[in-house]
């Protein structure tokens, strides 16, 4: 059982609230999508109406990634949509930092730097470790309470996540309430169930479709994206350099043989492209995995015209479909194919749940629409949707009482 807003007494209560508002940025450092940050206008409004004063904690990327920044862009943009004023600090729990979120006043938001920015952020731990890292140590002491909106990041064991909820009382958001209750009943959904896993996140998709396999949950899982590419190396396909080295930069190499293994104990359950598109003379160009290797530079960028028939079979007869990550570089017009008719034919399904940040904005581009649920999260969603617990629900699910 977990506390929601209507049992916290918001007014003039000091609460940091965890969102997620991982974006996609644009070149020149803008928010290329405001959606995530949309979803949590309900909280946030009604934390602030309620009197209560707000410090905002939240990441942006991953240390490394092209995405990895400031959230100053996103305290503009909350701004806006808010329709107040959000002040931003460039620290996260350092003197400034403190100082800001006791200096806020009834209704009044303050967003703190991205929390990833400090190295302990990235790191996973069980909620008492995470209760003592230098970011909850020294920001509980100014803060009231806790409220964990951030459903996307729930199935990270990070300190800004589960560490708060331990040392006060903590409660779920409306985003994360809603996501808990759609989500919560998997088991319920009809039948014959289907996973689609594209995407980049390969280790999670593999993690996914390991504990959906063997808890029995799915019928077929259909691989595009990236987690595709690195199922056809693992069941012998020549991809080519340009593909393999994608996955070798993306320290994806031993997913490998993850995927092989999976593919040994489960391979009559998981589908696997029949054709890729690769980009040859600047257009599209499909070839079938009998074709391959494609020529020297070209990397498989969708999945191709063969495999959305394939694909399109199998989803006409599943009661249900649970999907996430794009089929390929939707991004550029040439590749958006495979995501835009692989999630079309998803919303014939009888349920049809959608997650993931990238997804999301990539189904807005291409205007698909039609589907029971799209969740704010993507592994998040996933892991719920195996049945597995999410860390950070747990979390709150232990908090301590409320004096
Ligand atoms: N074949 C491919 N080669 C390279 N990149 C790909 C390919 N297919 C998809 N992608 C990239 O995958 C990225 C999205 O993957 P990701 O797993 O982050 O999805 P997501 O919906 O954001 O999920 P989550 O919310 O879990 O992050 C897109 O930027 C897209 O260009
Ligand atoms: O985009 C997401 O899935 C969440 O924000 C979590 O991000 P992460 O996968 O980098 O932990």
């Amino acid at each position: 059982m977990i506390d929601t807003l209507d049992d916290l007494d918001v007014e003039g209560t000091t609460v940091g609230v965890r969102v997620d508002i991982n974006s996609p940025i644009a070149d020149d450092g803008s928010l290329a999508d405001d959606a995530r940050l949309r979803a949590h206008v309900d909280t946030l409004s009604e934390l602030l109406e309620r009197g209560g004063r707000v410090a905002v904690l939240a990441h942006q990327g991953r240390p490394g990634g092209d995405d990895f920044g400031t959230l100053s862009p996103h305290a503009d943009r909350l701004s806006d949509l808010l329709g107040r004023p959000v002040d931003y600090v460039d620290a996260t729990f350092s003197q400034a930092a403190r100082d800001a979120v006791r200096s806020l006043e009834d209704g009044d938001c303050v967003v703190l730097e991205n929390t990833r920015f400090y190295s302990e952020e990235y790191m996973e731990f069980d909620p008492d470790r995470a209760a003592r890292t230098q970011l909850v140590a020294n920001l509980a002491p100014v803060l009231d309470a806790y409220v964990n909106d951030a459903f996307a990041a729930a199935h990270r064991s990070q300190p800004s996540l589960v560490g708060f909820p331990t040392v006060m009382p903590g409660y779920a958001g409306r985003v994360m309430e809603s996501e808990l209750d759609v989500l919560g009943s998997i088991e319920e959904t009809p039948e014959p169930r289907i996973y689609v896993l594209g995407g980049a996140k390969v280790p999670d998709s593999i993690d996914v479709a390991w504990s959906v396999l063997e808890k029995d949950l799915a019928d077929h899982i259909l691989t595009a994206g990236v987690v595709a590419n690195v199922f056809l190396i693992a069941d012998g396909v020549d991809l080519g350099d340009a593909s393999s080295d994608f996955i070798y930069e993306q320290g994806y190499w031993d997913e490998i043989d993850r995927a092989s293994d999976l593919l040994d104990a489960y391979g009559d359950r998981i589908a696997l492209p029949r054709d890729v598109a690769v980009d040859r003379d600047d257009s599209r160009h499909e070839l079938g995995v009998n074709a391959l290797p494609p020529q020297e530079g070209e990397a498989a960028m969708d999945i191709g015209s063969s495999t959305l028939a394939y694909y399109e079979r199998l989803l006409e007869d599943a009661g249900t479909v649970i999907l996430n990550g794009p089929a390929g570089v939707f991004e550029d017009d040439r590749f958006e194919l495979g995501t835009r008719r692989l999630y079309g034919a998803a919303t014939d399904v009888p349920t049809s749940i959608v997650g993931g940040g990238d997804t999301a904005s990539a189904l807005r581009r291409l205007g698909v629409e039609g589907f029971s649920h799209v969740s704010t999260g993507g592994g998040a969603a996933l892991q719920m949707l195996t049945a597995d617990q999410l860390p950070a629900v747990s979390a709150l699910e232990r908090t301590v009482d409320a004096a």
